[in-house]
């Protein structure tokens, strides 16, 4: 039914003209009614008849105005349960397809990984032979477009790195690394950096040291980072947009938790100064202290290790991460979870943005309701 055929339908039953027609007819009737029978009457037993006859005919009014009114809430009742129905049944078939089309892009960006890794080097052998398909061809589709729109309403738990995504640790690790690297004559560039970011201390030592040849072993490298950081971490502001939005989805009643390469050492030192904001979350995996994970990010081990540690274990795709560094998006991706990428201005988004929903310049510009979560008041 469109909408100027509802507005026919309420007229024609329920129309003020109507009712005011219905009730002159019955006063009439009660009018020729009194006046047929005027002998026997005195002028106030007159009134008095008139009087009855004309209430009679008023509720007789309103019983048939309330009959109407009811026949026609159950049928706009019928139509609006109809909707409903025909609007779920869209949904969901919408739904089911671009699920199928995530699949699909995803199949066919893996098939073209495959295809492009044996041109270059013979690693591994492609899927299918080159010119089977249009799918050999066929880049990934951007997750961030696509997945927003399956996973609208299905957040219901969120998790978020640490290092440069809440706290301003990264400007720091810069400034350490950079002069331990100046000691021995190097230059910590950018792509050293990426490569460190989010994984555990040891790891990220052996890839500085193997990159760099810096005479040095993981340990005494991370003693030198250590000795620094130690006053330094105490200091650290907090990201753009960290607070508000923590504080937001805990008062919303949103389970949050963190996933960190950090150790607990390292830690307690970047939140002493935050610990009003730190306690909001329900727990903290930090990879490079925490026993059940094996390996660190890029490998999803501390999101599904967080994920496991909520009160009420959600599914992998019920869950939203936050995220700086290429290396929380993989992993992050590799969990199964939707991926929310707030990388740092030099990062190549191209690289990484079919695996992540959404890609923002600062937390700031995080809307919840595009997630299924409570929107912010102003
Ligand atoms: O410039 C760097 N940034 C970050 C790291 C590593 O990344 C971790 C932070 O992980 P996350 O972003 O998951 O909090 C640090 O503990 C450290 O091991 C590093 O080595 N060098």
């Amino acid at each position: 039914m469109n909408c100027s055929e509802e507005n026919q339908w309420s007229v024609t039953d329920f129309s003020p003209p109507q009712m005011n027609a219905s009730l002159f007819l019955v006063l009439l009737l009660a009018g020729v009614a009194v006046m047929q029978n005027t002998d026997g009457f005195s002028v106030g037993q007159l009134f008095g008849e008139v009087e009855k006859a004309v209430k009679k005919g008023v509720e007789e009014v309103a019983q048939e105005v309330q009959t109407g009114v009811s026949a026609g809430v159950q049928k706009a009742n019928k139509e609006a349960v109809h909707a409903a129905n025909a609007a779920k049944k869209a949904a969901s078939a919408g739904v089911e397809i671009v699920h199928q089309t995530v699949k699909a892009a995803e199949n066919a960006a893996s098939d073209h990984d495959d295809v492009e890794k044996t041109q270059d080097g013979g690693e591994a052998a492609p899927r299918k032979a080159a010119g089977d398909g249009p799918e050999n061809t066929k880049t990934a589709e951007p997750r961030s477009m696509v997945n927003v729109i399956t996973k609208l309403v299905t957040v219901t738990h969120v998790i978020f790195d640490v290092d440069g995504l809440l706290l301003d640790t990264e400007s720091i690790y810069s400034k350490v690394i950079e002069g331990i690297c100046a000691k021995h004559g190097k230059t910590f560039t950018w792509e050293i950096k990426a490569q460190q970011m989010g994984q555990t201390e040891h790891k990220a030592a052996k890839i500085i040291i193997d990159s760099l040849q810096l005479p040095i072993t993981p340990e005494e490298y991370i003693q030198e980072c250590k000795r620094e950081f130690e006053h330094m971490f105490p200091l650290v502001p907090l990201m753009p947009g960290a607070e508000k939005l923590v504080r937001h989805l805990h008062e919303h009643g949103v389970p949050i938790a963190l996933a960190s390469g950090s150790d607990m050492h390292n830690f307690q030192l970047k939140t002493k100064n935050h610990q009003d904001l730190f306690s909001l979350f329900h727990h903290a995996v930090l990879s490079s202290s925490d026993p059940d994970v094996k390996h660190g990010k890029p490998a999803p081990d501390c999101f599904l290790v967080a994920a496991s540690r909520f009160a009420d274990p959600p599914k992998p795709e019920n869950v939203l991460v936050f995220e700086d560094a290429p290396n929380g998006v993989e992993a992050a991706c590799a969990a199964g979870m939707q991926v929310i990428w707030v990388p740092d201005p030099r990062a190549d988004r191209s690289q990484l943005q079919h695996k992540s929903e959404v890609i923002l310049d600062s937390l700031e510009h995080f809307k919840p309701e595009e997630f299924g979560l409570p929107p912010y008041n102003t």
